[in-house]
């Protein structure tokens, strides 16, 4: 039994209007270490999301009436609430997602700090002046919130995902209608719970949680009044929903999946490179779009690094998201547990060398020993899909120019690592590279200051940094006459 030092975070309704609301259906929500139920929790349809629409229109324009810094203030507080009760929040994702207990505190602060960072930025919203074309006129742009936004997001970051387009949102001037995936709504549901401690007004953010993702989306991406859409999630829903967005000609933001190529070039540091590889690869079970997807490496320290990584992801203990030594929890569901083993069997039987443990999955359980897997080649579904589970398989390259070849060849172009010590291969790789964000001897890259997003199939758009706020701004133009 999970034991929450305020078991009032434990929200299980939709929250409307600032409003505990219940329509007497629910669905269940599984803990993925054991398949046990954790929760029943409201199931919303469409009736629910427009509501929320309803609730979140009414509050715009008196929430982008109020000025920076009382927007700034009260978006501080929620931040403050959120770090005040991180260890709860902490146990409610490890509980739904499976996470380690560590993994998921570090992501509630991550998503704490998107909070903190956007109640700056709030202050920072600025319009210009411009040259114009006689004297009698001025020019001056202005910057507006956009007004309603509706988001979903998926069950790999529960909390961050949720935060890093609401807090930019909110401060902005918007206000939101947020849809969880439904195998994570309940961390979505205390950060609800906390922004009405916080005082943020009623409507301006509207949490709805339900099983029927489809019927929920449509309302959310085809409603008039809901004039943003921002999705996190796989590339395949995201292209359905920008579709959908393209009714109402919707301003659209999208993070979808990727395929990371991880480049170790000979003149790399090779411990280096290891430690890099084993954090971007094996955080969060490998269940994150940012994971490195391909190990690229250069034939004369192959083996080598082969060897070295080998030995450590042989150590990575899988287990109960709650035990201290584990670094491997469960998979998200026992049908995306299969599908890895699928890729990894495919590689194998195409020629692919398993450098670790071979594995039979259980038909009750969901966990994955973490695997390392040499001699793929490019051909192999293991190196053209999203592994989204704790598979690496390793690739190996003759030449600078081959690498980045290969390290391009997806339709994907979300994030790419490489590590080299030279300083001209560094900025050469890194131009060449067709990805949105580049890791330089770097493994983990994400943090509230720096833009995150993709090109190509990976995504629209950008998170983070000053860019995240202008997502949720849309720009006017005044032009003043009869100045002489
Ligand atoms: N870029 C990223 O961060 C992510 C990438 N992925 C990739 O996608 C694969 C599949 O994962 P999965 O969870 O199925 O990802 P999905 O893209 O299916 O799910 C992401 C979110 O979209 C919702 N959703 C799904 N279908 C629809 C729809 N037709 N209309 C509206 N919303 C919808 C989901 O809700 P619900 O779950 O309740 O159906 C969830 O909230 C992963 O293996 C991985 O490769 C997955 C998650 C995140
Ligand atoms: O996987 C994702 O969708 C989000 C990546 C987590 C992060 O690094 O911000």
């Amino acid at each position: 039994m999970l034991k929450l030092d305020d078991p009032s975070l434990m929200k299980t309704q939709s929250f409307i209007n600032n409003e505990w609301l219940s329509n007497k259906q629910t669905f269940s929500v599984f803990n993925p270490a054991d398949n046990n139920v954790v929760a029943e929790v409201n199931n919303d349809s469409s009736a629910e999301v427009e509501q929320a629409i309803g609730a979140a229109k009414q509050a715009q324009k008196t929430w982008a009436k109020k000025t920076a810094i009382e927007r700034s203030d009260l978006l501080m507080a929620w931040y403050q609430q959120v770090i005040e009760h991180k260890d709860d929040l902490a146990k409610i994702m490890t509980l739904e997602q499976g996470k380690t207990i560590k993994e998921a505190t570090g992501e509630i602060i991550y998503g704490a700090k998107f909070i903190q960072w956007y109640a700056e930025e709030a202050k920072r919203v600025a319009g210009e002046t411009l040259p114009t074309p006689s004297n009698d006129r001025r020019i001056a742009v202005i910057k507006q919130p956009i007004g309603v936004v509706g988001m979903i997001t998926p069950w790999n970051f529960p909390s961050s995902m949720i935060t890093r387009k609401a807090a930019p949102a909110m401060a902005a001037g918007c206000t939101l209608v947020s849809r969880p995936a439904s195998e994570t709504p309940l961390s979505a549901l205390a950060l609800a719970e906390l922004a009405l401690r916080a005082g943020i007004p009623k409507g301006v953010f509207n949490v709805v949680v339900g099983k029927d993702s489809k019927a929920m989306g449509e309302v959310l991406t085809r409603h008039p009044d809901v004039a943003k859409f921002s999705f996190t999630g796989s590339t395949a829903v995201g292209k359905k929903l920008l579709e959908q967005c393209a009714s109402t000609v919707k301003k659209v933001s999208l993070e979808l999946g990727g395929n990371a190529p991880f480049i170790v070039f000979d003149d790399a540091d090779l411990d280096d490179a290891v430690a890099g590889a084993l954090a971007s690869k094996y955080r969060n079970s490998g269940q994150t779009c940012v994971c490195a997807n391909r190990l690229l490496v250069h034939a004369s320290i192959y083996d080598a690094f082969a060897e070295k990584l080998a030995k450590k992801v042989k150590q990575l203990k899988v287990g109960n998201g709650w035990d201290d030594d584990t670094a491997i929890g469960p998979m998200i569901n026992h049908q995306a547990m299969l599908g890895v083993h699928q890729l990894v069997t495919d590689a194998i039987s195409q020629g692919a060398e398993l450098l670790t443990e071979a594995q039979t999955p259980n038909e009750h359980s969901n966990f994955y020993q973490p695997a390392l897997l040499k001699n793929v080649t490019t051909d192999m579904s293991l190196a053209k899909e999203e592994i989204f589970g704790p598979v690496a398989p390793m690739i190996k390259f003759e030449s600078e120019q081959q690498a980045i070849d290969i390290a391009n060849d997806t339709r994907y172009g979300l994030a790419a690592y490489f590590y080299s010590r030279d300083i001209g291969r560094c900025y050469r790789v890194a131009e060449a590279l067709e990805f949105g964000m580049v890791g330089i001897n770097e493994g983990v890259i994400s943090n509230p200051m720096a833009p995150f997003g993709g090109v190509k199939e990976s995504g629209i758009g950008r998170e983070g940094a000053h860019d995240g706020i202008e997502e949720y701004l849309e720009t006017k133009y005044l032009c003043l006459g009869g100045i002489e």
